[in-house]
């Protein structure tokens, strides 16, 4: 998938982002991060075409996303949202079913055994039949994670995946992506936790006010002063026994 001099802003707002140009590397792990408000998130609804690009284009195996029918596009690209509409009367299992429906026509009803693969890899098996609002937060992650792979879409979106995830899950979700991208799927994601970001991702977008700082793979952007210019706050890079280099925030003057 690629950006080219995509622009977009928000109707009467400054906001938005302005003329990026980038790629996300097919059948690999790309993370979007940067500060609050820099328009990571809009960079992912524009990937999916939730929201028109103003000028420039998005391509995703070299055509045009705006030359994709609804289906199809469905077929190529899933979304994991940051905030979700609750569908309080649905099962864990017909949840997933609906990551089915793209291949289905409409009045067809998704057979069971078509979604199981989902609920295992997610750990959901034996919550097939619970009502979504009976789950924790972390488990409705997963349900929304689970109907997006049950799309089995070529590219793979994610804002913010981890955020209701407690860290077992979260390293075992960040494993299961890059598993996911062995397979070809291209996976796209913002991240908060920065050494998460640098640690499970093969390719990295540094965005700030709208615009791409830069892109690139994580060893070579693991610059100090690249970081604290992004971030505005000073950071250092340390090694960590096991680990390896480790960013942290320091205080500052
Ligand atoms: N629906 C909207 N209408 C108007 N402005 C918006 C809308 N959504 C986002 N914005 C503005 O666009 C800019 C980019 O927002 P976006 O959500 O893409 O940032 P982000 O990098 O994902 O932020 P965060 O890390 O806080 O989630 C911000 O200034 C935000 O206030």
């Amino acid at each position: 998938m690629e950006c080219q001099h995509v622009s977009y802003q928000y109707p009467h707002q400054a906001a938005g982002i302005t003329d990026v140009t980038g790629t996300f590397p097919a059948g690999q792990v790309t993370t979007v991060i940067g500060p609050n408000g820099a328009g990571k998130s809009t960079v992912l609804r524009l990937l999916a075409r939730q929201l028109p690009v103003a000028a420039g284009q998005i391509t995703l195996a070299g055509k045009s996303l705006g030359q994709y029918t609804t289906k199809e596009l469905a077929q190529q690209v899933a979304m994991v949202a940051q905030r979700h509409q609750l569908y309080d009367d649905m099962t864990v299992g017909e949840i997933v079913g609906t990551g089915r429906l793209p291949y289905h026509s409409l009045l067809q009803t998704v057979p069971a055994e078509e979604v199981a693969p989902y609920l295992a890899t997610t750990g959901l098996t034996q919550l097939v039949d619970e009502h979504i609002q009976n789950l924790s937060g972390g488990q409705q992650q997963r349900v929304w994670l689970a109907a997006a792979l049950a799309q089995e879409p070529a590219v793979l979106l994610l804002d913010e995946p981890t955020t209701y995830l407690d860290v077992h899950y979260q390293q075992k979700l960040m494993q299961q992506l890059r598993q996911l991208a062995t397979t070809g799927i291209t996976v796209i994601q913002v991240l908060h936790d920065i050494n998460q970001a640098f640690r499970f991702s093969d390719w990295l977008w540094l965005i700030r006010k709208g615009q791409l700082v830069t892109q690139g793979r994580p060893d070579d952007l693991r610059q100090a002063d690249l970081l604290a210019q992004t971030f505005q706050t000073p950071i250092e890079i340390v090694s960590v026994p096991r680990l390896g280099p480790y960013i942290v925030q320091v205080p500052g003057d």
